[in-house]
């Protein structure tokens, strides 16, 4: 009813808001859009679930998060997969990764930081209603 669906939109702004500030910060330019095959040939060989900041912004915008856990789920996978594909000790792998770990960090941080703990129970409540 009503009051579901202001939850969920104010889920959807919430995420919006974290995902656009994340996607401001230089250092996390690569992860603003899908690896470019192109690139990358051998990408899809080896991560199975590619993510990035766009492709969050469109569940988002698709209604796909109903909890902030969904999200992080999804959001995970960016600096997962980053770790994944450039586990090398070379110069390019070790960049990549230092911005993988940042972006760890800077999502659990804002999440600790600015999601109410009562506001998740509730998007929880909501998808268990479903
Ligand atoms: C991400 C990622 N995961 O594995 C790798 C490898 C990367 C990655 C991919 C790219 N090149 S790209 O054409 O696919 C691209 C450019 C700009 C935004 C998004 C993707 C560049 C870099 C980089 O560090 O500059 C990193």
């Amino acid at each position: 009813e009503q009051q579901e669906e202001d939850v969920l939109r104010e889920l959807r702004l919430f995420l919006r808001n974290v995902t656009e500030r994340l996607s401001l910060d230089r250092r996390f330019k690569a992860f603003t859009k899908p690896v470019d095959i192109e690139e990358v040939p051998d990408y899809m060989l080896v991560i199975r679930k590619p993510m990035d900041f766009s492709t969050l912004l469109t569940n988002i915008d698709e209604q796909k998060y109903v909890t902030v856990g969904e999200f992080m789920s999804d959001a995970e996978l960016i600096w997962q997969n980053a770790l994944e594909y450039n586990p090398d000790s070379d110069p390019m792998d070790r960049h990549i990764r230092h911005r993988a770990c940042a972006l760890k960090d800077t999502v659990r941080a804002i999440i600790r930081d600015e999601l109410d703990e009562d506001f998740e129970r509730v998007c929880e409540e909501v998808k268990e209603s479903r």
